[in-house]
């Protein structure tokens, strides 16, 4: 598959003055729930109505979604409110009962898009659809596993294509439910900057306060869109109660965002940005040269271990450059994660080349 701007087309051709917006609840839960947060959502920036129907939960015994159902409801919710609809499908049944029921887009869920046998037998049920379907990321940060499914899909000839960023699970305790990993998101837009990346804030953060805070960055990330979970009364929501978000607070919300553009004409904006810009440049290659410095001396210290047959790794010596630089970084306005990854990546470029010195 290769970029092109045709696999935009079904998000140009709806002509919105504002990022796309998916909303509705978790869950479809009863009839009345799904009509009543419908109606709520009728005369706002939300285009897709969404409802999960089929909930793949962690552990069984929880709620697990009303199935088929649910589907009438939300053809229901297209007669009456004129939103397109939406919900999740992780089997060919899903698929099937999904078409014949006219659901307008369809998703495929993190635990679905991991398993390259999954996501063939979905692309094998939908072969053809004209159906928008969305691919949400892999449960780990994966790149080509994210694509590879996204590929699945456009070799059976189905052209209206999307990519959902909803974050990557984690062992580590983190402020997220699921760490968003943006630079992973950026790689995306690098290598398909015409496929629609759509933000899924709500599964990112688990928590209805950092909702916002997600979607502006995403915002600030040129996404095409956001998906938003979306509850009339999310404290008592069957699934996923922390992190829905009223339909008021979600209209609110839309107020609040500030819309960004790719760019802007104006001529002082842009030669104050190319005079930053070459300021970057030289201090990228200033930054490139120092790493390079810092190399040949990690070479030398590989010969000499090699000499005295030591150890390449010296965990005291690695701690205490660590505690050091991550203070240092902190004086100059640099995050601890920051300083901890750039350290981790130079400690292991280090590593690989004392490794080739003293086993050569
Ligand atoms: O000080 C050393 O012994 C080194 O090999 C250098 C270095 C580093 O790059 O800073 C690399 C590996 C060790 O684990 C500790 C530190």
């Amino acid at each position: 598959m290769e970029n092109s701007k045709e696999l935009r087309t079904w998000l140009d051709n709806m002509e919105l003055p504002h990022p796309l917006v998916i909303a509705g609840p978790c869950s479809a839960e009863t009839e009345e729930q799904v009509m009543k947060i419908a109606h709520e959502l009728k005369d706002s920036d939300v285009s897709y109505y969404r409802a999960g129907i089929w909930k793949p939960r962690t552990r069984p015994g929880n709620f697990e979604g009303v199935g088929a159902l649910g589907l009438k409801w939300l053809q229901r919710v297209k007669e009456e409110t004129g939103l397109k609809t939406c919900t999740e499908v992780a089997n060919k049944t899903h698929v099937d009962l999904a078409l014949e029921h006219d659901i307008d887009l369809l998703w495929i869920g993190a635990r679905t898009s991991v398993s390259p046998f999954m996501m063939q037998d979905i692309a094998d049920a939908l072969e053809g659809t004209d159906k928008v379907v969305l691919v949400k990321n892999p449960i780990n940060p994966d790149l080509p596993l994210w694509l590879g499914g996204i590929e699945r899909l456009y070799k059976k000839g189905i052209k209206n294509l999307g990519a959902i960023h909803r974050g990557f699970s984690t062992y580590a305790k983190t402020k997220y439910r699921n760490i968003p990993e943006w630079q992973l998101a950026i790689e995306f837009q690098n290598r398909f900057p015409d496929l629609p990346l759509i933000n899924d804030p709500s599964h990112i953060t688990g928590k209805r306060e950092m909702v916002f805070d997600v979607s502006q960055t995403a915002l600030d990330l040129n996404f095409d869109g956001l998906m938003i979970e979306t509850h009339h009364d999310p404290e008592n929501a069957w699934s996923d109660a922390r992190q829905q978000v009223t339909p008021d607070a979600l209209k609110q919300m839309f107020v609040d965002l500030k819309m960004r553009k790719e760019t802007d004409e104006e001529a002082e904006y842009n030669s104050k940005l190319a005079g930053n810009r070459a300021q970057i440049d030289v201090l990228d290659n200033q930054l490139i040269d120092l790493l390079g410095q810092r190399m040949k001396v990690a070479d030398e210290i590989g010969a000499l271990k090699k000499s005295k047959n030591v150890a390449v790794l010296q965990s005291n010596r690695w701690n205490a450059i660590l505690g050091k630089m991550i203070l240092e970084g902190e004086q100059k306005g640099l995050s601890e994660e920051f300083v901890l990854k750039m350290f981790k990546a130079i400690h292991q470029e280090s590593i690989n080349h004392q490794e080739k010195i003293i086993n050569s």
